[in-house]
């Protein structure tokens, strides 16, 4: 039943609209709404009156990332594998959004980070607004920016992906728009109106619900100081496209040295007190990524979940939490504690199978109808 008011459901003619329901904690997805999204949309694809599907959230954010609390208790239990059937729910959810017959419109008006990105940035359409805040903040809480977020980051011009994943940088609105993130911004006072509208709709071509969102776009220009104008991305650029972390830290250093910046600092300051061993199985997961479907990033990224949860190459994932989300002393000691530390073969690890588990299994997806050949789910 709790799934039921935590996942609201309104039926307006041939639209289905989505709330996510839990605003206290942000609509951070707990195992039941994640089960609830996925049975809804499931069953809206193969139901031929609905012909488009509306997500937003509850108060201030449309979703926070997944709820990692009873997770992690799960994990300090010893009970890792409850975890890890909450991320082979979540990962099939993004699977079946990525390649979803019809189309899903998300409205990210609010708070947008981890899992939140990953039931909104595979749908169709993205509208960010005013209030929009995004991040794939993992790297500090001892994860890796997950959700087919390898996929959809490393798709982003330039090296821009590996900067937002690495560093967790906030980007707004219009940032989102800027970068592909966003498919459109609109103001939060018209959100009410377009509602209306597209619940008019009538029909799953996306070229139908492209023109009524089109009505209600508005232009966005960047902040002074956004990370997207020409001359910060040409660093980043510069700086993200190296080998390792650890060489993008000493180009960022050098640039720091030649012009000393704000953004420059901040950016430094972000990946230094990440965990180590989050930032080099990001950059990893990231560069990989490029290279495949977002089915097969699903997997890899399965794998590396679980070895997260299981805790015996570091547990970071734990005290980033605590640090995070528990205590808030947003004060990690991490271990392995410096990047020297973390060395190739212990990253290899984590792209390998869980070996040594009974029962274990690598996450199986389904092949799908309107599957795009660059979206295949196939075996690593
Ligand atoms: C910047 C935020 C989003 C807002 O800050 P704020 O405006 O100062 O608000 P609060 O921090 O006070 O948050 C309001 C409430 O929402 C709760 N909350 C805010 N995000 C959350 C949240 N992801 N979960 C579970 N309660 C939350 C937060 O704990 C707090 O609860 P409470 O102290 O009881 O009032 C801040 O809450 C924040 O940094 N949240 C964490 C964001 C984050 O790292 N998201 C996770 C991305 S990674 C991901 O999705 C992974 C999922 C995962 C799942 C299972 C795992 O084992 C491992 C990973």
């Amino acid at each position: 039943m709790a799934s039921q008011s935590q996942v609201l459901v309104e039926v307006k003619s041939s639209v289905r609209i989505l709330t996510l329901n839990r605003p206290k904690q942000l609509n951070a997805l707990c195992f039941n709404m994640i089960s609830r999204l996925l049975q809804l949309f499931l069953a809206y694809e193969k139901d031929p009156s609905v012909k488009l599907v509306i997500l937003k959230g509850q108060g201030r954010a449309f979703c926070a990332g997944g709820d990692v609390p009873p997770v992690v208790n799960n994990i300090v239990q010893g009970k890792w594998r409850l975890g890890a059937d909450f991320f082979r729910d979540q990962y099939t959810l993004n699977y079946v959004m990525a390649t979803y017959s019809k189309p899903q419109v998300s409205i990210l008006n609010g708070i947008v980070m981890g899992a939140g990105a990953g039931v909104s940035i595979h749908g169709r359409f993205r509208i960010a607004t005013e209030n929009t805040v995004f991040a794939m903040p993992e790297t500090a809480l001892g994860l890796f920016p997950d959700v087919g977020a390898s996929y959809f980051l490393s798709r982003l011009p330039g090296f821009f992906g590996e900067y937002v994943g690495l560093t967790g940088a906030r980007l707004d609105g219009a940032e989102m728009l800027a970068c592909g993130l966003a498919t459109h911004f609109v103001l939060s006072s018209s959100l009410d109106a377009l509602e209306a509208d597209l619940c008019k709709v009538g029909s799953s071509d996306p070229s139908f619900v492209s023109t009524i969102i089109d009505a209600y776009t508005q232009h966005q220009y960047l902040k002074q100081k956004s990370a997207y104008y020409r001359q910060v991305l040409d660093v980043i650029d510069r700086c993200f496209s190296r080998r390792t972390v650890e060489e993008i830290i000493s180009a960022l250093e050098r640039e720091a040295t030649q012009e000393p910046d704000d953004w420059i600092l901040t950016t430094i300051r972000a990946l230094k007190k990440s965990s180590p061993s989050s930032l080099k199985i990001s950059l990893r997961s990231i560069r990989e990524g490029r290279l495949q479907g977002v089915g097969q990033c699903l997997i890899r990224e399965y794998r590396m979940v679980c070895h997260v949860m299981k805790g015996d190459l570091s547990k970071d994932l734990v005290e980033g939490c605590r640090a995070i989300l528990i205590d808030k002393d947003r004060n990690p000691k991490w271990e392995p504690k410096r990047l020297d530390d973390m060395k190739d073969n212990m990253v290899d690890q984590y792209f390998e199978r869980v070996e040594e588990e009974e029962r274990w299994e690598d996450l199986k997806l389904s092949p799908r109808n309107n599957l795009r050949a660059s979206k295949i789910a196939s075996k690593l």
